[in-house]
């Protein structure tokens, strides 16, 4: 059953929602056949896809770009792609523009954009234009400039109410859910206890209404840096790397290919 955007909004506080992000067909497989509630086509894949050191040199026509791939590998699960950096934030109009142009050419179900209060206008624009907003707090990569590091977020009391402002606002301005990033989990508690609208955690303790990951981190694709949050499911490293050193042994040694693997 495909979900949509009233049915993840409805399943907070009657079951936990599962995100997993996904940049590529065969991934997106992969997550859809496993029952996934929702894929994430991340802005990660900055980092895990193209080898930058942030989020932020990935541009709207390459998120597009992995938004169709990954489109056509999903039946069930809710398509979400992320708003690149300076896809929304110069101004609402530039907003409505970029993400029109995301929900036409990669027919997804919405989009993610990273802010709080200071983006209310701009989810409540694109909500009332037919595009549903997931809202994205705490730990905002493209915001990575201004805090230096990829450290927890809302630490003191002060920003914790800023952050359960920003909550509320992106509530009252129409964003259906809000992913909160590597924030202390009691103020994730309250935040989530606070909203009618699911909260989805990633480094965000046990109390949120659902769960986010990074593809290649869960799965042990991806060691260049391993948050505390992050919990290995697989180690498809490790057995990338034995198989393609048993290929170029076998291939070295004569023992592939085989008559077995060839033509007449
Ligand atoms: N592969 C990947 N996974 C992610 O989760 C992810 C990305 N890329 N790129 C965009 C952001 C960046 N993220 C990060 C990156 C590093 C930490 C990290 O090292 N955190 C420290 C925090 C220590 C502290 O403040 O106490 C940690 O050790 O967990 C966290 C989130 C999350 N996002
Ligand atoms: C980690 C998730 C929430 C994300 O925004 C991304 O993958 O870009
Ligand atoms: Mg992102």
């Amino acid at each position: 059953m495909k979900m949509t955007v009233p049915k993840f909004a409805s399943m907070k506080s009657k079951e936990k929602i599962t995100m997993i992000t996904a940049y590529d067909y065969t991934q997106a497989k992969i997550a859809d056949e496993a029952g996934i509630d929702s894929i994430l086509v991340g802005d990660s894949l900055s980092m895990v896809v193209q080898g930058n050191n942030s989020t932020l040199p990935v541009s709207l026509d390459e998120m597009i770009y992995h938004g169709k791939i990954v489109k056509k590998g999903v039946s069930n699960a809710l398509l979400i792609v992320d708003m690149p950096f300076m896809s929304y934030q110069a101004s609402t109009e530039k907003a409505l523009e970029n993400a029109g142009r995301m929900m036409k050419e990669t027919l997804c179900d919405c989009v993610k954009l990273e802010g709080g209060e200071e983006f209310a206008q701009t989810v409540f624009k694109l909500v009332s234009s037919g595009i549903p907003v997931i809202g994205h707090l705490g730990l905002t990569p493209q915001s990575i400039n201004i805090f230096g590091s990829y450290s927890v977020r809302a630490k003191t009391e002060e920003q914790a109410q800023k952050l359960i402002n920003d909550a509320i606002s992106l509530e009252q301005a129409g964003a259906f859910a809000i992913v909160l990033e590597a924030i202390p989990l009691n103020l994730a508690k309250e935040i989530t206890q606070k909203l009618k609208i699911p909260t989805i955690g990633i480094g965000a303790g046990l109390y949120c209404d659902g769960q986010v990951l990074v593809f290649h981190d869960m799965l042990g694709l991806f060691d260049d840096f391993k948050p505390k949050f992050v919990k290995r499911y697989a180690s498809l490293k490790q057995d990338a790397l034995k198989g393609i050193k048993d290929y170029i042994k076998e291939v070295k040694n004569n023992e592939f290919p085989t008559l077995e693997y060839s033509y007449e």
